[in-house]
């Protein structure tokens, strides 16, 4: 008989902490990696019915029904053994609570990552400290709107990851993230995280509230006439100010070195790439599903971001300043997402 291999994560005892559209299918995959995974969540239905029937990840050609380890939030405390490796997967605005909530049950030697979108590594390592923060771009596109059931739509060979130390004292460490996440989709470890984190940034400043304004599938918003001119706009005084921070252009979801540095397309190749590899002609922003769970979205850690680095640099960001604002009349409930906001989103855009 064969040895069984202990691998490294096999001995790891891992925790998903927000396991929603993303965190329950990467939870998922992990479990039937046969790692020792728990996931943790505070939606109670969502946990109720993932320990009832296991979390269902519907993906295009396959559908997986995984018996994942589910836990509420309050269920914490209960917790014995300290994590070696925390995926956090909450959006950017629950970072530094969610980081506060699970430091005390982090070993002094694990790490967090932040599998989200928006700049939050700084964030988790202001809480558990730069050397047990690992950054990471996330690519995985799915959706949920009922408890215990996740829709992929990108399935493992169409995720993508990135991941990377924000500081000298956890390089060397961005593999430990790296071989959890490689049982979820591709992987690729990067030297300058943050950059590729605002590459990310400037694909979601192009797609993401732009297209929930409008709340339609992101396929479809691109298609009404004058958005997709308004959406490359907006990803380009994303990137302007990536620029403006200091951040190299980095190729992102599977791109090339020479894929990004040979145009002067950047921001429409970013569309591109994302509209026809990674996401569905259904798929709604996880913006949009939000706003359709009357919940808050990401502006402010997304086109909110933008808005800032230009102003601190004395310019102005008048698109991404406008998507802030429509989304902040919707989130206030003056204004629901539909298609007739294009004309208000252009006119407070300029143009
Ligand atoms: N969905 C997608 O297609 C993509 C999403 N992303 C990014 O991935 C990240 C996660 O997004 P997504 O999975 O869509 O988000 P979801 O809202 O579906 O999932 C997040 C979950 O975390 C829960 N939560 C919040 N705080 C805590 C906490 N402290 N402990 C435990 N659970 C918590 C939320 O509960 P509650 O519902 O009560 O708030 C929710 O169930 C975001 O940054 C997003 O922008 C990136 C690429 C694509
Ligand atoms: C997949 C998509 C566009 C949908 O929510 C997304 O959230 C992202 O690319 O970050």
């Amino acid at each position: 008989m064969e040895p069984v291999r202990v691998t490294s994560s096999q001995s790891k005892k891992i925790a998903v902490l927000g396991a929603g559209a993303n965190g329950a299918s990467i939870g998922a995959d992990l479990t039937r990696a046969g790692l020792d995974v728990v996931l943790i969540d505070q939606w109670p239905a969502h946990v109720e019915a993932m320990r009832a029937h296991g979390a269902r990840i519907e993906m295009p050609d396959e559908t997986l029904t995984v018996p994942v380890r589910a836990h509420h939030l309050c269920d914490v405390c209960t917790f014995r053994e300290p994590f070696d490796i925390v995926l956090l997967v909450t959006k950017a605005y629950d970072t530094r609570w969610s980081c506060q909530l699970i430091e005390p049950y982090l070993k002094a030697d694990g790490l967090v990552a932040g599998v989200q979108n928006g700049m939050t590594a700084d964030t988790i390592a202001e809480v558990v400290g730069p050397r047990r923060t690992i950054g990471c771009v996330i690519e995985i596109s799915s959706m949920m709107f009922d408890p215990g059931v996740v829709q992929r739509h990108s399935p493992p060979p169409r995720s993508w990851f990135a991941v990377g130390a924000v500081a000298p004292e956890a390089k060397g460490r961005e593999g430990e993230v790296a071989d959890l996440l490689r049982r979820v989709g591709t992987v690729e470890i990067v030297d300058d995280i943050r950059a590729a984190k605002w590459m990310k940034l400037v694909s979601n400043a192009t797609t993401l509230v732009t297209t929930a304004i409008l709340g339609m599938p992101m396929i479809e918003a691109a298609r009404v006439p004058g958005m997709r001119e308004l959406m490359l706009r907006s990803g380009q005084e994303a990137l302007d100010a990536g620029a403006l921070q200091g951040h190299p252009v980095l190729p992102i979801f599977g791109l090339t070195e020479s894929d990004v540095r040979q145009t002067n397309r950047l921001v429409e190749v970013l569309l591109d790439t994302l509209l026809a590899g990674f996401v569905l002609p259904h798929t709604k922003t996880t913006v949009l599903q939000d706003w359709m769970k009357g919940r808050h979205s990401e502006v402010d850690d997304l086109n909110g971001l933008v808005v800032a680095a230009h102003a601190r640099h004395g310019g102005a960001a008048p698109v991404n300043a406008a998507v802030v604002e429509l989304a902040r009349r919707i989130e206030r409930g003056d204004l629901a997402p539909g298609p007739q906001n294009i004309d208000l989103l252009r006119s407070l855009a300029g143009g």
